[in-house]
């Protein structure tokens, strides 16, 4: 299997969920990380001007998704049948809405609008989203979907701390226990501990 390079800015957020998975399938990378300082000298390079970025066998792909289940088709982490693959997408097209919500907030230039979104997020729309997201991580056993690991668990575990910031949420692990078990049951994996004990520590 030839080393591939894999770019991704210093932090979890969309680049962990492939990183996590290249590990667990044995899949040697080198594990670039973007400064903000070198990236826009990098950017006309990528295929759609964003990271990640995987670089193998000569050609650039991007996508965290993509390259997620590009990964989990690879290393088995699918679905057993094509409905359960639906399921899989369908669950990890709402964390990335979910996401996008809490993006919409973060990166709101003025302070004021910034609160006020917060606060109505919090009240109705956050709470809504995550009990829901919360009750399928139930039914399915600690994990996102199909009842079983798929990559949909390692993309949402990688993103788990940067969720927990972006919705301003430290008390995520209490309030919505299934989600944590998510996470937990990833970076339980014995496949990951070589490269947990050697990642980078990030907050986000
Ligand atoms: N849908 C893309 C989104 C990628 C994306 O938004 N990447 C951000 C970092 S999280 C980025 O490259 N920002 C720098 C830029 O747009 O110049 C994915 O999931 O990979």
């Amino acid at each position: 299997m030839p080393k591939v390079e894999f770019s991704y800015f210093p932090v979890k957020a969309l680049g962990e969920g492939p990183r996590l998975l290249m590990s667990y399938g044995g899949q040697e990378f080198d594990d670039i990380r973007v400064t903000m300082e070198d990236w826009p000298a990098l950017k006309p390079s990528t295929p759609f001007g964003q990271l990640p970025v995987l670089n193998m066998n000569g050609k650039k792909y991007a996508q965290s998704v993509a390259l997620s289940r590009y990964f989990g088709r690879k290393y088995g982490l699918v679905g057993a049948t094509p409905e359960q693959d639906l399921e899989i997408d369908m669950t990890v097209d709402f964390v990335n809405d979910i996401r996008a919500k809490a993006a919409l907030v973060h990166y709101e230039k003025d302070e004021a609008i910034q609160k006020a979104k917060h606060e109505d997020f919090s009240k109705n729309l956050y709470p809504d989203m995550l009990s829901k997201l919360n009750n399928i991580a139930g039914q399915n056993s600690g994990h996102l979907a199909a009842g079983k690991l798929t990559w949909g668990d390692f993309i949402f575990a990688g993103m788990y701390d940067y969720l927990k910031v972006m919705l301003r949420m430290p008390d995520l692990d209490t309030k919505y226990p299934n989600l944590k078990k998510i996470a937990d049951n990833v970076y339980a994996l014995p496949q990951l501990k070589n490269y947990l004990a050697n990642a980078p520590k990030t907050e986000i």
